[in-house]
């Protein structure tokens, strides 16, 4: 099932609006993920989506289906909460039979179907066990296997995995992607976490007070970030910005002049910054930088440096050249990840040479 928005907005107190004309369209059978920081909307959105909310103006379309008006239980979708929200006195089996029951489905497919989705989210060896008696891992599989019980046209998940330890979270995460795909359900994922975005999504729709930011797919929105706002936001550690106004003459040779008369900063993902011998692609330009400090993490060094009176880091000079305790480091940059944007952020030129796309 496609959700589209046309012009959808929404204000809680008819004061402030949250969510401003928003019109985007999530794909059938796809996993979309809702990405930005705490108060930028995304539960609002899902919200909408839900029918738990009710736009303030604009339309919602499932499909060719105006369901604008409908509420929650009309446009059959199924929830998955932070939480969890099961029922607490009920056995995993009744759990997922609940929705089923209440639908008024015969006891004999109840069960079959309820077997059939434990069987999915593996948890068929707990079904008469309480969800006390399971770990946070369980019980998310027994209400992601709840929200399937009446074949959703839509499943909507509300920050899913916050309450897990960091490994189950990798686990689950997977885990929900399998899912996703063996039912082929439109998934809509909100959350606040880039690395969970980046890994389980098809699309991800990056969200700052209440507009879309950007909404395309994981590796486009790392590789061509539209604004500054995405750039920082996406990447860790986060982009480098540089002011660019002592360095146009090093970028004019080869960026064309409009561009460069409306630049006013250049953005750099730190693993961008490389050794100034190194034989990767290279833009045409050798920087020089003051050593600030270097420390390794593992498989990584971070090097820290002052290059135009600004602190910036490199995570990917090679540890040879800081062993001869030089200084100055010599520098240049990838033609990957490395941007200019303008006075109002926008990203006006990608040295990758591609063009910055806010949409597929
Ligand atoms: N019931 C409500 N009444 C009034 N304002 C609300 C209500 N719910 C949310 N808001 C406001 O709407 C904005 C968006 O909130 P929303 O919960 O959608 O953000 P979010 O991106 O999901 O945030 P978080 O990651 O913290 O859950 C925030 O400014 C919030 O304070």
């Amino acid at each position: 099932m496609k959700v589209r928005f046309e012009n959808v907005s929404l204000n809680y107190d008819k004061q402030k609006e949250v969510l401003h004309n928003l019109n985007f369209e999530i794909p059938n059978g796809k996993l979309t993920c809702l990405l930005g920081p705490s108060g930028c909307g995304k539960s609002t959105t899902l919200n909408l989506i839900s029918g738990l909310l009710l736009p303030s103006a604009g339309k919602i379309y499932f499909d060719k289906q105006d369901v604008t008006k409908k509420d929650a239980l009309d446009r059959r979708v199924g929830m998955v909460f932070q939480n969890y929200a099961l029922y607490p006195h009920m056995t995993v089996l009744e759990n997922i039979c609940f929705p089923l029951k209440m639908a008024k489905v015969k006891k004999k497919d109840q069960l079959k179907r309820a077997q059939e989705l434990a069987k999915l989210v593996h948890i068929s060896n707990e079904l008469d066990k309480h969800p006390g008696e399971l770990s946070g891992g369980q019980q998310q599989r027994v209400a992601i296997a709840r929200s399937l019980a009446k074949s959703p046209s839509i499943l909507l998940l509300d920050e899913p995995l916050s309450n897990l330890d960091a490994r189950l979270r990798v686990e689950m995460r997977d885990e929900i992607r399998k899912i996703q795909v063996a039912t082929g359900v439109t998934t809509v994922f909100v959350t606040h976490d880039q690395d969970e975005a980046m890994h389980i999504a098809d699309k991800i729709m990056i969200l700052d007070t209440g507009e879309v930011q950007q909404y395309t797919t994981p590796n486009k929105i790392y590789d061509r970030p539209s604004n500054l706002f995405v750039a920082k936001f996406i990447g860790n550690p986060e982009v480098n910005v540089i002011p660019l106004a002592d360095l146009k003459s090093e970028f004019a040779s080869f960026i064309p002049n409009d561009i460069l008369k409306n630049a006013v900063s250049l953005i750099v993902r730190p693993e961008s910054i490389v050794s100034a011998d190194s034989t990767q692609k290279l833009l045409p330009v050798n920087f020089q930088g003051k050593l600030l400090s270097a420390s390794r993490f593992g498989k990584e060094t971070a090097v820290r440096m002052n290059f135009q009176g600004e602190t910036i880091l490199a995570t990917a000079i090679l540890q040879e050249k800081l062993e001869q305790k030089s200084e100055s480091i010599h520098f240049r940059l990838k033609t990957t990840g490395v941007f200019l944007s303008d006075q109002a952020g926008k990203i006006i030129w990608s040295a990758d040479g591609e063009r910055i796309v806010n949409d597929d």
